[in-house]
């Protein structure tokens, strides 16, 4: 049986090489045998020399790596790597193209990772974001340099800020971050101000809708009509409307085309147009004297006052603007959108929280947003599910000098990528012991292990320095929609109420997206 496999696979081999026109044969041989001398030597015998090195995933073309099917879809490079790895979640690496990217998939090592804020640093990824933009590198340099002494530290004297850790401007900015969202009053006042929009946004999608289609939307185009706009009239006020009365739909627009901007793509003409247009709308806001943009809240005023006391163009300051849209609005109305179409394919989990968020609305109409925070477990376990099986999305990190993380040192000035993805489908998230059901979209998971939610397994708003600061906020935000919905209108599913498919083979950054033509279409009319 040995012999005739052996003498079928040389007889196969002589075949394949007869195929071959004759002169091409030797060019042919010679190409295949520096690759498997190649393949040799970086995968098999290098890493006997380097046996603290996190292991790279094999590959045969070298520069090229892994670079197109971690195009098509980072998670599946991912999960082939674990896979390939016995499943032993040690650190690893995948090569895209001159770059080798460390993978961190253990929740022990990002545990550390998240913990060495000295070496596993997230600035100079914020940084190279911020360049990616389009953020001028004279900016750049400006914004992230530390002043030696107070009276260097033009921007604090100009705000009359304090600043006595002597930080630049662009640390300062998280603070000022999380004075909005994280502190109380800040939060109390945008949060206020984010739920009256979504209720008057949505009164007039509806009233919008039933003068031009008898009520019919698509959920897609409906969810990010009212979140968007809520939360940028609420973050920028509403003069920005009156400038571009479609701010939304052109921030979408290159919001879905932005993961070009983070893999540079060469084909992004629609891409680099749209987001020229929102920064257009911005521009002439920006140019209106301050009283006449009304509304403004503090986190928008504070980067531009401190962005032009350090002397920052217009230029780019309207590219800082912009990036301030993205980072408040790019990740709730996906998230939002997903909970929704499932919560209208399952006429169960409709009813069970449509009478949980009922209690939320009083008879005139105002929220009780303190019920909503503590008393809607199935609204947020809709939401966290939805993070659950949607996001894509991966802390950065550079290791700035060599790092342990468990047994392996990564070499310094690498990137490092820790994706929460592939975390959020294994066992501790099946809601039964006996079959694993982590690929079946299931909110009840959440409801039944409360500590689901906040185990070190289930980061979708990252941790350590770069944990997300709007994190209540966006929950706040969507169990707010759901239950003004609800409570407010009637609404019809119209055909199919199947759930989207996700696009396999399209880069996304974020969320996964729903494969085109599938959008769920609804009818909604007041009760
Ligand atoms: C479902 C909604 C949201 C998700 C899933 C989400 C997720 C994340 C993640 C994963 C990060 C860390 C990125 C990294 O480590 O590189 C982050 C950072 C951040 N998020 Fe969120 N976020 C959401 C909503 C919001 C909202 C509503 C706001 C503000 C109103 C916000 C403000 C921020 C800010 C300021 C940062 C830090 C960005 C930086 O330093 O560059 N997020 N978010």
């Amino acid at each position: 049986m040995i012999f005739s496999d052996h003498d079928q696979r040389l007889r196969f081999f002589n075949n394949f090489l007869d195929l071959i026109p004759s002169p091409l044969l030797y060019p042919i041989l010679a190409i295949a045998s520096v690759l498997l001398t190649f393949r040799i030597w970086r995968f098999t015998i290098r890493p006997w020399f380097h046996p603290q090195e996190p292991r790279e995933l094999p590959y045969w073309i070298p520069y090229l790596g892994h670079t197109i099917p971690y195009l098509w879809s980072g998670h599946h490079v991912v999960m082939r790597a674990q896979k390939y790895f016995k499943n032993t979640r040690e650190p690893f690496s995948i090569t895209l193209i001159d770059r080798t990217i460390y993978f961190i998939l253990h929740p022990d090592d990002t545990a550390e990772a998240y913990k060495n804020t000295t070496t596993m640093v997230f600035d100079k990824i914020v940084q190279n974001l911020q360049l990616m933009f389009g953020i001028s590198k004279h900016t750049m340099e400006r914004v992230w340099l530390k002043p030696t002494s107070k009276e260097e530290d033009v921007m604090a004297q100009d705000l009359g800020l304090s600043n006595p850790g002597l930080k630049s401007l662009g640390e300062l900015s998280m603070d000022f971050w999380r004075t909005q969202l994280v502190g109380q009053e800040g939060y109390k006042n945008a949060e206020t101000k984010l739920l009256h929009y979504i209720d008057e946004v949505l009164a007039d999608q509806v009233k919008r809708a039933d003068a031009t289609t008898g009520g019919a939307l698509d959920l897609s185009r409906f969810t990010r009509e009212v979140l968007v706009g809520a939360a940028t009239r609420a973050f920028f006020g509403t003069k920005l409307f009156e400038i571009e009365p479609d701010f939304v739909e052109l921030y979408c627009a290159f919001d879905a085309e932005s993961w070009k901007l983070w893999f540079k793509w060469p084909f992004a003409k629609g891409m680099w147009r749209n987001k020229a247009k929102v920064e257009e709308a911005l521009r002439t806001w920006i140019r209106l004297p301050r009283e006449e943009r009304e509304g403004m809240s503090y986190i928008v005023d504070m980067v531009e006052q401190s962005q032009k006391a350090v002397g920052t163009s217009e230029d780019d300051l309207v590219k800082i603007m912009n990036l301030l849209v993205f980072v408040i609005n790019t990740n709730t109305y996906k998230a939002c959108y997903w909970a929704l179409a499932h919560l209208f394919n399952d006429p169960n989990l409709l009813s069970i929280i449509r009478s949980e968020t009922a209690s939320a609305l009083s008879s005139s109409g105002t929220l009780d947003t303190q019920y909503l925070r503590d008393s809607t477990p199935w609204t947020v376990a809709l939401f966290n599910e939805a993070l659950r099986f949607y996001s894509a999305s991966s802390s950065i990190r550079l290791a700035w000098t060599p790092t342990r993380i468990g047994n392996m040192i990564i070499p310094a000035k690498s990137v490092v990528f820790i994706p929460f993805r592939p975390n959020h489908f294994t066992d501790p998230f099946s809601t039964t012991s006996y079959t694993n059901d982590v690929h079946i979209f299931n909110p009840e998971r959440f409801v039944k292990d409360k500590k689901l939610a906040t185990s070190q397994i289930f980061r979708p708003f990252s941790g350590g320095s770069s944990y997300c600061p709007g994190r209540v906020m966006a929950r706040q935000e969507v169990v707010a929609f759901i239950t003004l919905l609800l409570g407010k209108y009637e609404v019809e599913v119209l055909g199919d109420a199947n759930v989207p498919e996700t696009q396999k083979r399209v880069p996304a950054k974020g969320f996964l997206k729903a494969k085109e033509g599938q959008d769920m279409k609804i009818r909604i009319g007041r009760r």
